[in-house]
């Protein structure tokens, strides 16, 4: 029994692309499975979650990512080292080794997806796979039209994503034997030598962080989701600080984990599926999270299974450091089903501090939440990123440089006016590491971090006494009703205090010195909200 839907009027063929491929287009979540385990990729636990392996590449390849210069770009797209160019010859050359290897692939999976759920906004992306848990990935990932929308569905972005595909560096332009290629004037984003999911939803980001600003629509590396008093706040935070484990939450309706536009009217979710962090889930602290691996259409990527028993084992990380778990939005029980919702009340920057010095919540003025958006710090945590294997400070500007290829000032105004306009409430919060620094204090109680964000997300915080961090200048409560005290003042956790200043001043110093790229970009209030050298 084939498992075939009807083939869009605008197929392949139109598209240049010629294969004798049997080609199974828009396959749902069952027959993707099925064909996924037929074709030995993977096997379901007991629970029916779908587990597979990455293989080598357990993380994003950030450094084998490149966007084509050329007229479209050369003006548009920051070039710099996390966007690196790639010539228009050497994309050729790639291109015609991709369809080549497309001509000579027995089976192919295509999906026709939006991203973005807001309609005025989306982007119709066409993604081309040899693999099927791969297009079961990426249908779990982003937005599904409508069965009746399929027929008429013409791509704008395609995305051919070929694992066994080996890049050479000398005619490919590559580093190495992966790549992800982006062109934005063929509308073509050419994904090889990876099997880690990941980079196909990356990509659609990116495109919508090229497109979005056009229509001056904020595009967010964040999390989102909307209070029991019907208001939005976002999560921004680089990879590990906490945006999926934190946006799901019991008594907050989920709009989602990672990918966000800011538009006049809404914010909305770029994806209709989730994409935790599934090393050490805890089924007390993260149990919606947890849920979402005991069931059916839900992908497991390098989770370590008893291959008997099918149990799962998640705190066993010989397979990788960034265990994956990919579920559609609606497998957290409290979801947005329109995945959007209200424009944010609130903005919440999240960082995951490894020197142990910032205080678990700080209130921003509207100049120190600009300088710690285009800051973006954090401590890279082990894994989602190949070559990181323990934590590390680092600075990311807007909170995702990897996926944003416009200059940090396209995103940093946008944000500007969208929080002048509507008034917003911005705050900074730790999730990192308290009571010393990492490897002496340890990771803040996720607990605590979600008590803090109620008290800041209700309206409550807003009451507290606060003080001024003698470091960074920002508002730090004093007290909060359900914290432990001590905790609000970092401080105060460590034993030795001389260290806490001397690390402090530290941190003080490399803002400084990383912000100094973006002096000339913004007002003197942005560059007055700096933290001051000693
Ligand atoms: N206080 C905390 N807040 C948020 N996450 C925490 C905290 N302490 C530990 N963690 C862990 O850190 C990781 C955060 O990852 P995740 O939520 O996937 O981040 P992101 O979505 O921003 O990449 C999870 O594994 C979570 O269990
Ligand atoms: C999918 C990713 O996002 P995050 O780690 O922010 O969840 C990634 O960085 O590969
Ligand atoms: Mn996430």
């Amino acid at each position: 029994m084939a498992a075939q839907s009807t083939v869009p009027a605008h197929d392949l063929s139109q598209q240049g692309i010629a294969t004798n491929a049997e080609i199974h287009w828009n396959l749902t979540t069952a027959p993707l499975v099925e064909t996924s385990v037929s074709r030995e990729e993977g096997l379901l636990s007991k629970d029916g979650a779908l587990v597979v392996e990455t293989g080598k590449h357990t993380g994003r390849s950030a450094k084998d990512k490149f966007t084509v210069k050329d007229d479209t770009t050369a003006e548009t797209v920051w070039f710099n080292d996390g966007n690196k160019p790639m010539s228009p010859e050497h994309f050729a050359n790639l291109k015609e080794d991709f369809l080549a290897a497309l001509g000579e692939k027995e089976t192919l999976f295509v999906q026709d997806l939006y991203g973005g759920s807001q309609p005025e906004h989306r982007v119709k992306v066409r993604v081309i796979n040899e693999l099927a848990w791969h297009n079961l990935f990426i249908r779990t990932l982003l937005c599904r039209p409508e069965r009746e929308e399929l027929a008429g569905f013409v791509p704008e972005f395609t995305i051919i994503d070929l694992p066994t595909f080996q890049a050479d560096p000398e005619r490919h332009g590559s580093r190495s034997e992966t790549v992800v290629a982006v062109n934005f004037t063929e509308k073509l984003i050419l994904i090889g030598g990876t099997r880690y999911a990941g980079e196909m939803k990356k990509s659609v980001f990116g495109v919508l962080n090229y497109k979005l600003p056009e229509a001056g629509i904020m595009p967010m590396h964040c999390s989102a989701n909307i209070g029991p008093n019907g208001k939005s706040a976002v999560f921004f935070g680089l990879s590990g600080t906490g945006k999926t484990t934190l946006s799901a939450d019991a008594s907050r309706t989920l709009i989602g984990d990672d990918e966000h536009g800011w538009s006049d009217t809404a914010v909305f979710n770029f994806e209709g599926g989730c994409y935790a962090k599934m090393i050490r889930l805890d089924p007390e602290s993260e149990p919606e999270i947890y849920a979402t691996t005991k069931r059916f259409g839900t992908v497991l990527e390098n989770v370590v299974m008893d291959p008997e028993t099918r149990t799962l084992d998640f705190d066993d990380n010989s397979k990788a450091e960034n265990t994956r778990g990919a579920y559609p939005i609606d497998f957290i029980p409290n979801s947005s089903e329109e995945n959007l919702g209200p424009p944010p009340s609130n903005v919440i920057m999240l960082t995951a501090d490894a020197f142990g010095v910032l205080p678990p919540i700080a209130k921003l003025t509207p100049e120190q939440a600009m300088y710690h958006f285009l800051s973006g710090y954090t401590a890279k945590v082990a894994g989602t990123e190949i070559g990181v294997t323990e934590p590390q400070a680092t600075f990311s500007t807007c909170f995702g440089a990897p996926f944003m290829p416009r200059h940090p000032s396209v995103y940093g105004d946008l944000l500007k006016t969208r929080i002048a306009e509507a008034g917003v409430d911005v705050w900074l919060v730790n999730t990192g590491w308290t009571g010393g620094p990492h490897g002496v204090g340890h990771r803040m109680p996720i607990k605590a971090t979600r008590a803090l964000l109620n008290a800041a997300l209700d309206g409550s915080l807003k009451d507290a006494e606060f003080r001024a961090d003698p470091n960074f200048g920002f508002q730090v409560p004093v007290e909060v009703p359900g914290v432990d005290t001590a905790i609000l003042d970092p401080r105060s956790t460590w034993d030795d205090k001389d260290a806490y200043d001397r690390k402090a001043r530290e941190l003080v110093e490399r803002f400084i010195e990383n912000f100094a790229q973006f002096a000339d970009h913004v007002d003197e209030g942005v560059r007055e909200a700096a933290p001051k050298a000693a």
